[in-house]
């Protein structure tokens, strides 16, 4: 069985419905999910840590029915898209006090603490109160926190949100290592790179359905049709370009030229390369989700 399931799950605030008919199971790894704002990702969270009861369908969790089973909640870690921490309290009494709500026993919890402190760069935080934190430190905070548990699985919503482009780096460091170490990580984000660098697999929502799972290469394939490259030529290609409908830019020693699909790279290498003009190098420029996202948005496929 996997460690998360949903199967036809709908839910929804009061008179509107959000989520519809979500199914989706998540084994370990890092599972991104992607989409625009208002898609459903904040939502389907709630739904997953329990916070927000299905209004149809099953939802399970390492066995558990999160909503129904509190028990559950101390195995998962969870980054609130809006995390509040006590505001009167310090960054270590904070800590503390989540330790508490786990109730770790205290060897543990001090162990526990320690770890998160080191891992997430809070030693010069511990006795700052939380309300005189600046954002990014109240984000390392509140990671901390969701990681405090030593949890088996984790729902983390857009946590490199405010974060330094150094502790956002070392963030995903982190949770590389904990994916490998079988620990089961449910992610959103808005930055294609980085959901890119970290997916095992990406779901992409939109409209409060999934509309396609699969690895970044996988969804690549199926959704990308235009591309921006970076051409290294011998000599200049402008000329063979436009012939074909193409306008090329040059960059310092190279050209990038935007593709109105994908299948019109070779064409275009053919005909230089017949043309006498050596292609040294075809590159894809942006992140690989970059046009499967602008599919989904235009959209696109649906499957
Ligand atoms: N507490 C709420 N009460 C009523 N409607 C809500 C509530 N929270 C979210 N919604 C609505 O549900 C829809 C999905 O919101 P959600 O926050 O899940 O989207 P999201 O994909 O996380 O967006 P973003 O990328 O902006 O964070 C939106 O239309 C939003 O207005």
């Amino acid at each position: 069985m996997s460690t998360i399931t949903l199967e036809s799950v709908t839910a929804g605030y009061g008179q509107s419905l959000v989520l519809h008919e979500i199914n989706l199971a998540f084994d370990s790894g890092f599972h991104v999910i992607l989409g625009s704002n208002g898609a459903g990702k904040t939502t389907l969270f709630r739904v997953g840590v329990g916070i927000l009861p299905p209004r149809a369908g099953i939802v399970s969790v390492l066995g558990y029915e999160p909503h129904r089973d509190s028990e559950v909640k101390r195995l998962i870690g969870y980054l609130p898209h809006r995390p509040s921490l006590s505001a009167a309290l310090s960054v270590r009494d904070n800590l503390e006090f989540w330790g508490q709500v786990l109730r770790l026993p205290s060897a543990q919890r001090r162990s526990r603490m320690d770890q998160v402190i080191s891992d997430l760069e809070l030693s010069d935080l511990l006795s700052k109160p939380a309300a005189s934190l600046s954002r990014g430190q109240a984000q390392r905070v509140a990671i901390a926190r969701a990681l405090l548990g030593a949890p088996q699985v984790l729902f983390l919503d857009e946590p490199t949100t405010g974060l330094d482009p150094l502790a956002a780096r070392s963030l995903r460091e982190l949770l590389k290592g904990l994916a490998r170490a079988d620990k089961t990580i449910i992610y959103s984000t808005h930055n294609l790179y980085e959901a890119a660098e970290l997916a095992d697999d990406v779901t992409l929502i939109a409209a409060g359905r999934v509309v396609d799972r699969g690895s970044v290469e996988a969804l690549h394939q199926r959704h990308a049709r235009a591309q921006r490259v970076c051409l290294t030529v011998e000599g200049d290609p402008r000329t063979i370009l436009s012939g074909l409908g193409y306008e090329a830019v040059p960059d310092r020693e190279q050209w990038i030229v935007d593709l109105s699909d994908r299948a019109e790279r070779s064409r275009i290498v053919a005909a230089l390369v017949q043309a006498g003009l050596p292609v040294l190098e075809v590159r894809e420029l942006g992140s690989p989700l970059e046009a499967v996202y602008e599919d989904l948005e235009s959209g696109g496929q649906r499957v």
